[in-house]
């Protein structure tokens, strides 16, 4: 099998610098995620890292292992079994449940017998390490973010155990690296996950990297250590990318490639909308926006450390590596080491004041839909809205740990659109009883926010008009609008019932259509992913 080469930093320097003399092979960060590791290991060893590693050294960072869903997944589990140590559950039915599934699939997946032998052994050492830890806290009674910080840690840890595994078995040679102690406990987190910590920790990661011999595969956990208030609220679910991302950094990777079951990043969820069409590129802030609004296609932290150290990040499927993936790039190019030039470029630039003028046309990248939502409406006891009542409305939202994804407000009256899952409807209701001493509130649940995304949007007159016209034609009431102040995204709040309705509806007009204007801001992208290839 042949695989394009990372398109990488230095490929896109040398189209600055074409004298350039060849290099040693340049790294490749390869995340794969907990269904991936599930579903697809034998793939991702024989059809993935070994090709890779013929033109590039690789490194590889995984997450916790999902036979089937996330959120059946390995992670999901040990949270449930800390959930239960603190609640003076039974904890221990569910490590059982982890190891009976770690042990199966070691003795599916591994033939050597040694291997096999030692996978099982060490899978078993980290549980009976989580099971004492949980014993502990049980008896105490609280889960600390940090204990629950080491508890999460296994997941990963158990995962690229079996990944180390089945690579040996076939026959490449790799490396566990367990980051889980890459922070030192009296590491000082004076501003939290700042500029700083990132440095430290990118360079401490790379240290960990660069020192293996060459043909050694690195297999990193996707859980980085423990950090204040825990991974969980500092980071969130999906850590890995980020993770992954600082790997990257630290090693100055030619190219992070993020591995899913999706051939890239489409102009909609694909599972969704059938007409939708797979993205050429995409920039980190449309990326970011995406994921923000429901297409959950790269943890959002992820971004602004590659992009800075001008690393391409790319997502690729694990069940059609040959494809070419999206790439994740600013739209302005510079030379690593130096500043990102001044966006817009010159010339995209160009294109966009002699055709914007022109063309009042409609362009965007990406619909998106994010469900679960609930719109609170408050309307103030005051006549206008008093000093602090904003900020009254958001305290008491933040204690709760309730974000609020879309605001507008009037000169009374307020309203906001959360997404609220399951576990927080407790808080949720706290929530509303604290705000009612306020001033009348009214809630408005099972909506969705149907957001539009894309960079070259701001240049365009009239699309949010023409995205709520879609939605009137179909008899699609808006329940909420608002305009992101990057002026890439536009957003309403609709019915739950009508979104797989404006999905396709508002692809159908703005995404499937051929505007002049978008065919040559197209073409542009055309051209130049053409020569980076070419490069
Ligand atoms: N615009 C989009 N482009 C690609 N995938 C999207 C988009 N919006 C939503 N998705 C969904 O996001 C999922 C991401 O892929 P997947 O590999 O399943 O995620 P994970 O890595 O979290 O397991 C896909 O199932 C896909 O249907
Ligand atoms: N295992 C963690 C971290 C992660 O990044 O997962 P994934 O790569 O499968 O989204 C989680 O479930 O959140």
């Amino acid at each position: 099998m042949s695989v394009s080469p990372p398109l990488s930093a230095r490929s896109y320097n040398s189209i600055l610098d074409l004298k350039l003399t060849p290099k040693a092979k340049g790294w490749v960060v390869q995340k794969f995620g907990g269904t991936s590791v599930g579903k697809f290991s034998r793939n991702i060893v024989d059809d993935i890292v070994k090709v890779y590693s013929k033109a590039n050294r690789v490194a590889v960072v995984s997450s916790a292992r999902s036979s089937n869903t996330k959120s059946e997944g390995t992670t999901s589990r040990l949270l449930k079994s800390a959930d239960l140590a603190a609640d003076n559950g039974d904890f221990q039915s569910v490590l059982d449940i982890i190891e009976e599934d770690h042990i199966q699939n070691a003795k599916d997946s591994i033939s050597d017998k040694q291997i096999q032998e030692k996978l099982i052994n060490d899978t078993k050492a980290e549980l009976k390490r989580a099971q004492e830890l949980l014993r502990a806290c049980q008896v105490i009674g609280e889960i600390s973010p940090r204990s629950l910080d080491s508890v999460m840690s296994v997941g990963e840890k158990l995962s690229c155990l079996f990944m180390t595994a089945s690579m040996n078995d076939r026959g490449l040679n790799a490396e566990y690296i367990d980051l889980s102690d890459v922070i030192p406990i009296d590491y000082d987190f004076h501003d939290g996950f700042d500029d700083a910590f990132y440095k430290f920790l990118s360079e401490e990661l790379g240290r960990r990297v660069v020192k293996l011999a060459d043909d050694v595969v690195p297999v990193l956990t996707g859980y980085f250590g423990v950090v204040p208030g825990g991974l969980l609220n500092g980071v969130g679910r999906g850590y890995t990318d980020l993770c992954a991302a600082l790997v990257a950094v630290g090693i100055q990777a030619d190219e992070l490639q993020v591995w899913k079951e999706v051939d890239g990043i489409f102009t909609a969820d694909p599972r969704k909308v059938p007409n939708a069409r797979l993205l050429d590129s995409v920039t980190p802030e449309e990326a970011a926006e995406l994921t923000y609004y429901g297409s959950e296609v790269i943890h959002p932290f992820t971004m602004e450390q590659v992009i800075k150290a001008k690393i391409p990040i790319r997502i690729k499927n694990v069940e059609n590596p040959n494809g070419n993936g999206t790439i994740i790039f600013p739209d302005n190019l510079g030379r690593r080491g130096e500043d990102t030039p001044p966006h817009p470029p010159a010339a995209y630039e160009t294109l966009s004041n002699s055709y914007i003028a022109s063309h009042k046309k409609r362009s965007a990248t990406a619909i998106t839909a994010k469900q679960d939502i609930v719109v609170i409406n408050i309307h103030s006891n005051k006549k206008t809205l008093s000093h602090g009542f904003l900020a009254q409305i958001f305290a008491t939202l933040d204690n709760l740990k309730l974000v609020v994804d879309l605001i507008s407000t009037s000169e009374v009256h307020v309203s906001m659109a959360l997404q609220i899952q399951p576990d927080q409807e407790p808080h949720l209701k706290h929530a509303l009883l604290e705000l009612r001493k306020m001033g009348t509130v009214d809630v408005t649940r099972k909506m969705t926010i149907i957001s539009l995304v894309g960079k070259q949007m701001v240049n365009f007159i009239g699309i949010a008009g023409n995205m709520f016209k879609v939605l009137a034609d179909n008899r699609i009431n808006i329940e909420m609008i608002s305009q992101g102040a990057n002026e890439i995204n536009i957003s309403a709040v609709i019915n739950d019932k009508d979104t797989i309705r404006a999905l396709q509806s508002i692809h159908a007009k703005l995404l499937e259509g051929t505007f002049g204007f978008d065919d040559h801001v197209e073409s542009a992208l055309d051209l130049r992913l053409e020569a980076l290839k070419f490069a």
